[in-house]
């Protein structure tokens, strides 16, 4: 037992030493008494040894701490506390003033400036995405206005005075009930692998560990802390190769809860598993597994109980690394924490920690921009900044919500899957950009990023906001394949690469409905991007049935599923477009705002059902565009072509029905030619 109070004591220097203060809301943890006092008395009574302590004396550990937290209560109230960044409130309405400035791109200050670009696009300012869970019939029909998602209330204050175990368990049902390692499975694909490859870690936020680290700061604030242990050193270097599979159930609840100690390390609150070559990195998964065999003891004392203290050591780095989870999480709102874990992280990266991952600074170049994002090339990849949750506008636009983003994300996640060539695919196609990873990013932009964005903007004439961020501004970076160049700016050739253009975004859109019911929503020139390669056919499964579709060099990318809707099979994801009149109020006979106008007709501005009419509108909007904006090389036949395409399309109800028209026949074939 002494070398299990050596090892302990170890472990408090070492939190004394590096725990760095990060004042915790505890009080969001109803019931931590009660877990306290179920686990207090296995461990209650030990005894300490070395220094500080008189050989031999017994220190019953959880009274002290219960003890000198009443006693210093106040004190550790005192402790600053790390302001919680708010989300935005939705937009009251907007004034007369407001109301004038339908927001063409170029025009978001003012209209006498006149528009910077010659295309425009739309001002979402008000609007929020919406989810609802799937049932097993999913009404297309007009519904009434969704209500968003309630979240449960996080108890306020510290008052949680009634020990109840049911409510605890009530607590961590709730916390399991948003976690967000859940499956995304498609309805209709054979591909029920997770998103994210089950790579999230969920920040489970052990009680235990955060009454010990509450104790241990107040500790800290009281009397200065001593040389650094060994046990400290192990905790520090610990490898990266690890992470956290939350297995928080019932019995291990109970477990926690009324167990011996025995029980509670057999039952822990994560369990550390190997994990393999290309997951999270060290910074998101500061956890180690700890061999008896790898530790080196410096204190010849303290060599004595490797094997025979390992539990302990075990144990008590779990409690550190618990409690170090507890207290940076818990400086989260609920949303920021769902968002994180859905990228896999415990805290925000830092810009240059991301980027570094694709190339060297030097090599940044910013190569594109939207109302929300500014596009940055990072070697073969794409890293699309997206400011979230602050309290001010940027270019404009009130910036957009964790929640928000995490549909976002889920979105993107769940339309890789169409990528994933598995043998019993039912839908298949590369035509939505693959999504390489996302990450929550925090701080002001990097200088290296400042200077690529000015350089842009003398070149092109940037209409977004220079980039002065604050230092608590939070990001979402979206890091994308290189898909190329958008439409608007992409200089097509001849009649073939246009047709081929035309079909694989249907054959795309087809295969996405078929798969989750999906709607883009906003396929404007902007949000196409082409790039050329030596392919001649790309392979595409829809609803089982295998196609390869003539590309004559080009291939196309979707992106920005901002206004997308989707059927994960779990949840339909959409933005209520209802809350922005504004989309709808653009200039007679311009296709794009028309388009937008169509769509409001066709779903009776119901967003949340499945309208496949809507993709169907926006391939309209795309033949309107290589009719009247895009010039190649075409012949009158070619031109008529294109306008019977159009006038047949206004038949279709879905991006499916329009796959099947004979314009798309001989582009189609069974086998690689
Ligand atoms: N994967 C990518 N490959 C190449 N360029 C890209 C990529 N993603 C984005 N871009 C460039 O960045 C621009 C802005 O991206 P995107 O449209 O996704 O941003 P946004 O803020 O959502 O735009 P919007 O104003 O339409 O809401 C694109 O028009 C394109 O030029």
């Amino acid at each position: 037992m002494w070398a299990y109070l050596i090892g302990f004591k170890f472990y408090l220097e070492a939190q004394l030493k590096f725990q760095i203060i990060r004042p915790t809301k505890f009080s969001r943890l109803p019931g931590h008494e009660t877990l306290i006092k179920k686990t207090q008395k296995p461990v209650s009574s030990v005894t300490l040894r070395g220094e500080g302590s008189e050989m031999g004396q017994r220190v019953d550990l959880w009274s002290e701490i219960i003890r000198s937290e009443e006693e210093d209560g106040d004190a550790f109230r005192d402790v600053p506390q790390v302001e919680v960044y708010q989300r935005r409130k939705k937009l009251e309405k907007p004034s007369a003033a407001e109301n004038l400035v339908w927001s063409v791109k170029g025009a978001r200050t003012s209209f006498i400036n006149g528009p910077k670009r010659d295309s425009w696009t739309r001002s979402l300012s008000t609007r929020g995405r919406e989810s609802i869970a799937v049932g097993a019939f999913v009404n297309n029909q007009p519904q009434k206005k969704p209500v968003r998602r309630k979240k449960p209330a996080i108890p306020k204050g510290k008052g949680v005075k009634a020990p109840d175990l049911q409510k605890e368990k009530e607590y961590f049902h709730e916390v399991d009930a948003f976690e967000l390692v859940e499956e995304s499975p498609s309805p209709k694909t054979k591909n029920a692998s997770t998103w994210i490859n089950g790579e999230q870690v969920v920040p489970e936020v052990p009680h235990l560990a955060t009454r010990l680290e509450k104790w241990l700061i107040s500790k800290k604030l009281n009397r200065p802390c001593g040389p650094s242990s060994t046990l400290s050193k192990i905790l520090e270097t610990s490898h990266s190769t690890t992470r956290l599979e939350p297995i928080l159930d019932d019995d291990a609840l109970d477990a926690l809860a009324l167990g011996t100690p025995e029980s509670a390390s057999n039952s822990s609150i994560f369990r550390l598993i190997q994990s393999g070559g290309d997951s999270l990195d060290a910074e998101d998964a500061p956890v180690t597994k700890i061999k008896a065999e790898e530790i080196e003891f410096e204190d010849e004392s303290v060599r004595k109980i490797k094997t025979e203290e390992i539990d302990l050591e075990d144990e008590l780095k779990r409690l550190s690394l618990t409690s170090d989870l507890a207290s940076s999480h818990l400086d989260y709102e609920k949303p920021f924490l769902d968002l994180l874990s859905a990228c896999g992280q415990m805290r925000p990266s830092n810009f240059m920690e991301v980027f570094s991952k694709f190339c060297e600074p030097e090599g940044i170049v910013k190569i594109g921009e939207g109302t929300y994002g500014e596009a940055f090339r990072a070697g073969p990849s794409v890293c699309k900044i997206v400011p979230i949750d602050g309290d001010f506008t940027v270019n404009g636009e009130i910036q957009k919500r964790a929640d928000e983003l995490l549909e976002e994300v889920i979105l993107s996640w769940t339309l890789n899957q169409l990528r994933e060539h598995e043998t019993e695919a039912q839908n298949l196609c590369p035509t939505f950009i693959r999504t390489q990873d996302i990450k929550v990013c925090q701080g002001p932009y990097d200088p290296i990023l400042v200077k690529a964005w000015e350089e842009w903007d003398a070149k092109n004439g940037s209409e977004n906001d220079h980039p002065d961020f604050p230092e608590k501004q939070c990001y979402v970076m979206f890091v994308l394949e290189h898909g190329g160049k958008d439409l608007e700016g992409f200089v097509l050739l001849n009649f073939d690469e246009a047709r081929s253009l035309l079909v694989q975004v249907t054959a795309g859109l087809a295969v996405a409905e078929a798969a989750f019911e999906f709607e883009h929503r906003d396929l404007h020139w902007g949000n196409i991007l082409l790039s050329r390669n030596n392919s001649t056919t790309l392979p595409f499964i829809v609803e089982g049935k295998q196609v390869f579709i003539k590309t004559f060099g080009v291939q196309i990318s979707i992106i920005d599923f901002t206004l997308s809707r989707i059927n994960t099979g779990e949840k339909i994801l959409f933005l209520d477009l209802s809350a922005d009149p504004y989309l709808f109020k653009g200039p007679k006979g311009d296709k794009q705002s028309e388009t937008y106008r169509k769509m409001k007709a066709v779903t009776k501005d119901s967003w949340e059902g499945h309208f496949a009419r809507t993709n169907v509108l926006w391939l309209i909007y795309l033949v309107d565009l290589l009719l009247t904006k895009k010039s190649f090389e075409r012949s009158s036949k070619d031109e008529r072509e294109l306008r019977s395409l159009k006038k047949r399309m206004e038949k279709y109800k879905s991006a499916k029905e329009a796959l099947s028209d004979p314009f798309f026949s001989d582009m189609l074939m069974d086998q690689v030619s």
